[in-house]
């Protein structure tokens, strides 16, 4: 017999894999052939299951389908996306912290979802400029209060796919966890916890069901807040800017004082931020460029499309989405069932 499923984390040898359209998990080892090939799994990963043994609990991962994205941290494979949460209070609401967020889930390809958290203690009047704000920029923006309830079900009821947390400390992550998913019972605090701040940063991330639908990493990504996207590549990781790439009057404009600017001359709301952004990244390049190390040691300091080898599309016209496989993962194909190992 052989069924599809999705890794939902790995416990010392064994991966735990949800079957596809149930909720029953098995315990499942790697199967040798799949090991010799240096087949990896990582939680998120599509596989196939064999050697079903029911009353056991048990199976074996025959194969691994091609990954459509590779998180490092957390490391998980085919995150769909990423939902940056935000508090309307306390923290209180700070744009350009949340495009730094934002700019490195665009640097990884991936959509963000805002989810503006704490609205019970904030007016709606103070809410919809914010969210309207946001939408400008290019993202969906969903207030929520994990308190109230407020926002929950329809949020969870958009959600599809493989999700990763992204915000700041004390942001209200794993409040919102426990308010979409209530058997979780995260304690408060419990995420960056988790996370391990200063532990080990290859730690077994798990997911958890939010719904039939979507499931959610226990740990959050997107915490190192330097901006290492190099400075020609941040205006494409700004979406309302991309409408005016390709027509500066200087090809390799980087936007900010030069003439014939087109995306200055916009005037849109975050281009300080961006400016601010660019001098961050271009003081990044001239440190990296001061101690003499290789050009690719140094690149891999940066952005993990980096470390990945990720082609990042270059500012001529419209924005482009690269191909986020990487070669090992293009020959990593879908095995066909296969005689024992
Ligand atoms: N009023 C209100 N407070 C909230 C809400 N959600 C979270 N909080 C409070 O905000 C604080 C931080 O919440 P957490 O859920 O621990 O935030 P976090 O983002 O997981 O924080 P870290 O673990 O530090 O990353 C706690 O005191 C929560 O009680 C909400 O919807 N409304
Ligand atoms: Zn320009």
């Amino acid at each position: 017999m052989q069924l599809s499923g999705t890794v939902l984390a790995q416990e010392a040898n064994f991966y735990r894999v949800r079957l596809d359209g149930s909720d029953l998990t098995l315990l499942c080892t790697r199967r040798a052939r799949l090991r010799k090939t240096g087949g990896t799994v990582l939680t998120g990963d599509r596989v196939e299951v064999v050697e079903v043994d029911w009353p056991g609990g048990r199976g074996a991962i025959a194969a691994v389908a091609p990954r459509t994205s590779e998180l490092t941290k957390p490391p998980i494979a085919n995150c769909s996306g990423v939902l940056v949460v935000f508090s309307l209070s306390e923290p209180p609401y700070d744009p350009a912290l949340l495009s730094r967020f934002l700019v490195q889930v665009e640097a990884e390809h991936l959509p963000a979802l805002v989810c503006l958290s704490k609205g019970d203690e904030v007016a709606s009047a103070v809410i919809e400029p914010i969210v309207r704000a946001i939408e400008s920029w290019g993202y969906p923006a969903r207030p929520v209060s994990a308190r109230s309830g407020a926002g929950i079900g329809p949020l969870l009821a958009e959600l599809g796919g493989t999700y990763v947390l992204a915000g700041p400390s004390g942001a209200g992550k794993s409040s919102l966890l426990n308010a979409m998913h209530p058997g979780l019972s995260l304690r408060v605090g419990d995420v960056s916890a988790r996370l391990g701040r200063g532990r080990h940063t290859t730690r077994h991330v798990e997911l958890f069901a939010l719904s039939p639908r979507a499931l959610v990493a226990d740990a959050p990504g997107f915490s190192q807040l330097e901006i290492t996207v190099a400075p020609e590549d941040l205006a494409v990781c700004f979406p309302e800017f991309r409408p005016y790439l390709g027509h500066c009057q200087f090809r390799n404009c980087l936007h900010r004082d030069e003439p014939g600017c087109a995306v200055r001359a916009a005037g849109l709301p975050r281009f300080d931020i961006y400016r601010s952004f660019v001098a961050e990244a271009l003081a990044f390049d001239q440190q990296r460029r001061q101690t003499s190390e290789p050009e690719a040691s140094l690149r891999e300091r940066g952005g993990s499309r980096r470390r990945k080898g990720v082609a990042v599309p270059r500012l001529e016209g419209q924005y482009r989405q690269s191909s986020r496989r990487t070669v090992r993962q293009q020959l990593q194909q879908w095995d066909e069932e296969s005689p024992e190992d």
